[in-house]
């Protein structure tokens, strides 16, 4: 049986001063002990020729297609150019470090929505720089979704890993403001789409979803708090009457002990670090970023720039060796489900 042509995976190169480009030719070297399916940089193909020669690392990189990118893999790290050049020193970003880290991603997303890319995997941005530059939005996942179409489908972040996925209702906004943006409609709505997505692209039947209560004891019936007696209660009253496996609000700090782990196959929160501090601290080398939501497959390492040790060799490669695997896994799932919907 012939193999239908499926094209390569596109890695946006990210922040040019962080360890993106460190990692990338950490995880190239390594393509045969992990399998890694062929995937091309969206970048700056001379910052990655500079890093490889700063860390001393045998990477012969090489400017082609997308196309050709799959030919070139075994032997060469393929770059498709994105134009601006990136100079920043590693661990210090400058000036060009901006429109680099934003072509990059711009090139990946117009590559996958040309049908020439599989998926998009996604090397952290300094969003402190991007927002320096102007750029609007707050990370990868809103900005994703703005360029994936008008009306922007609403974008759902889950870290994903062995050991527990998670999902955070509200991303990337400060604290203060969490309590008023959480809404019954932002947690019904977050749920279907993590039910979705992990029944299309997971092949989890039928997800069990385990909401968190935004308040400590999830409220206590409402003497700690009211949101999760005003919110969380009739979103899950709401997801269940759909036919959707959720079950809350429960008390977060309980959650993510091993047993408990075992009762769900994603724990969505209120915010960002009440879910993302437990699967950083049970998995940061294995976790991936998903952004489920969008009409393509997008993941992307659980790490950010790490400009502490960029351009030392001490970075590792593990989360954005998942990130590859688990796009291309995702991504295979899409196209074998969109084949199965064509008439025969
Ligand atoms: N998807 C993305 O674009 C993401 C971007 N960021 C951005 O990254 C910047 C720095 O964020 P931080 O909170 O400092 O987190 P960080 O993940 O960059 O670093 C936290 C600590 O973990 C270490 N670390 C991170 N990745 C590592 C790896 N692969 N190997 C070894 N050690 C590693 C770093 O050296 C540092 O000590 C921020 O601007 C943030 O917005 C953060 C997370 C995701
Ligand atoms: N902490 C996760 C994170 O910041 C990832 O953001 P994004 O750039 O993937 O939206």
């Amino acid at each position: 049986m012939t193999r239908a042509f499926s094209p390569a995976l596109a890695l946006s190169a990210g922040e040019p001063a962080g360890i993106g480009p460190d990692v990338a030719l950490a995880a190239w070297l390594r393509r045969e002990e992990h399998q890694l399916p062929p995937f091309f940089i969206t970048g700056d193909a001379e910052l990655l020729r500079a890093r490889a020669a700063h860390l001393g690392l045998a990477v012969p990189v090489v400017a082609c297609t997308p196309e050709d990118a799959a030919a070139h893999f075994a032997t060469a790290l393929p770059v498709v150019p994105t134009g601006p050049a990136a100079t920043a020193a590693p661990g210090r970003p400058d000036a060009s470090s901006a429109p680099a880290a934003r072509a990059a991603i711009d090139t990946a997303v117009g590559l996958v929505q040309a049908g020439r890319a599989a998926a998009i995997v996604t090397n952290p941005i300094s969003k402190a720089v991007l927002y320096a530059a102007g750029f609007s939005f707050p990370g990868h996942t809103e900005y994703l979704a703005h360029l994936s179409g008008d009306p922007a489908p609403r974008p759902v972040m889950m870290i994903w890993s062995p050991e527990l996925a998670v999902v955070p209702a509200t991303i990337h906004v400060p604290l203060a403001e969490v309590p008023h943006l959480f809404s019954r409609e932002l947690l019904v709505e977050t749920a279907r789409i993590t039910a979705r997505d992990l029944t299309r692209r997971f092949g989890i039947a039928a997800p069990r979803l385990a909401i968190c209560g935004l308040n400590p004891h999830a409220g206590e019936e409402g003497t700690l708090g009211l949101e999760d007696e005003i919110v969380t209660r009739p979103a899950v009253e709401a997801l269940r009457q759909e036919g959707i496996d959720a079950r809350g609000p429960l008390p977060a700090d309980t959650l993510f002990h091993a047993a408990a782990r075992k009762t769900y196959d994603v724990a969505i929160g209120a915010y960002h670090d009440q879910v993302l501090a437990p699967v950083k601290a049970l998995a940061f080398d294995r976790a991936v970023n998903v952004t489920l939501g969008l009409p393509f497959v997008r993941t992307s390492p659980d790490h950010g720039t790490a400009f502490d040790i960029a351009g030392t060799g001490r970075a590792d490669p593990s989360s954005l060796i998942e990130a590859l695997r688990l796009a291309r896994r995702l991504a295979d799932r899409d196209r074998a489900a969109s084949a199965a919907r064509l008439p025969a």
